[in-house]
């Protein structure tokens, strides 16, 4: 049976991601992000589901990172899980001392804590997952989880919806080694990462060409090149598929401009059709190629 990784242990929100994106695959836990993603680079695994945007606290840079290192992989899905919170602990804790999270987790439920629990010391946990083990193990006397949590481990629900911005979302993907993209919908993303030198105008220039063919973007997002201080790669997020022509256009005029990883094409989870230009439709590039093509044979001037 095929394999999809997830960042884990059992009863993280990206588990709940995995379940929603699965077509009958076995989930196989992960500790972290990177081992994820390495679990599908080594083929342990044929897919990764992996958490990328959050609404509230912004990217996810363990993903990214891992996007732009290593053997390439694409994303093929995403999902897109409304982030409310379940406050675990065990029944006999008394008096909350230490609470446990993700840091994307803690930082969507600060003022929250602070109403609640504010003697309570907030400590760094590798997801909400993890959290709830720690405090099930007696490490810590309450865990922020994702409400799926409260079934997965025998713990104690303190409280349940909470978040600080009560429309909060997660963005997910899921990843494959390099592989034909999913057939466009109309409704679809396209990421790339990109490095270019650094000049004047670089990164301008670079969004020139998405804005010269009508492709609204959807992200951007700096990270460090590590090792190189003062140098960035930048996650771009797009709307429309590889297999658009304007899409393919762009990307063509980016290659040459720049160092492009592509990242994937496929539909969104909330499905919002792209806004495409009068001038920028499949149609219209297949006819300014035929006047091209005419030109070139003197059929036309
Ligand atoms: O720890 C988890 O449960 C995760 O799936 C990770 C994660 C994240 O990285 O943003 C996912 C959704 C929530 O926003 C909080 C944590």
């Amino acid at each position: 049976m095929s394999r999809i990784a997830y960042f884990g242990p059992a009863g993280t929100f990206t588990e709940q991601a995995a379940r929603s994106l699965s077509t009958g695959q076995e989930l196989v836990p992960m500790e972290t992000i990177p081992a994820a993603m390495t679990a599908v680079r080594k083929g342990d695994a044929e897919l990764a589901c992996v958490p990328v945007e959050n609404s509230v606290e912004g990217p996810v840079t363990a993903t990214l990172d891992g996007l732009a290192e290593d053997s390439p992989l694409v994303a093929v899905a995403e999902a897109l899980l409304p982030v409310h919170f379940t406050v675990l602990t065990r029944p006999e804790v008394r008096t909350v001392r230490t609470v446990a999270s993700h840091p994307h987790a803690l930082a969507q439920v600060r003022h929250w804590l602070e109403r609640n629990l504010p003697e309570a010391r907030v400590v760094v946990a590798s997801s909400t997952a993890a959290a709830a083990v720690a405090v099930r193990d007696g490490e810590y006397d309450a865990a922020v989880t994702a409400p799926v949590a409260a079934q997965t481990y025998p713990l104690k629900v303190l409280a349940e919806g909470v978040a600080d911005v009560p429309d909060a979302r997660t963005r997910f993907l899921l990843l494959s080694p390099p592989c034909p993209p999913p057939e466009p919908t109309g409704a679809d993303r396209t990421s790339i990462v990109a490095s270019m030198a650094n000049r004047t105008g670089a990164l301008a220039e670079l969004l020139n060409e998405l804005a010269l063919r009508g492709i609204n973007l959807t992200r951007l997002d700096a990270r460090p090149i590590k090792g190189n201080f003062g140098f960035y790669r930048f996650f771009l997020d797009f709307e429309g598929h590889i297999a658009e022509a304007r899409v393919g256009d762009a990307l063509a005029a980016l290659r040459r401009r720049c160092e492009v990883r592509f990242l994937g094409s496929h539909p969104r989870a909330d499905g919002v059709r792209a806004t495409v230009s009068a001038t920028a439709t499949d149609s219209d590039f297949a006819a300014a190629a035929e006047w091209v093509r005419a030109v070139r044979s003197g059929e036309r001037a």
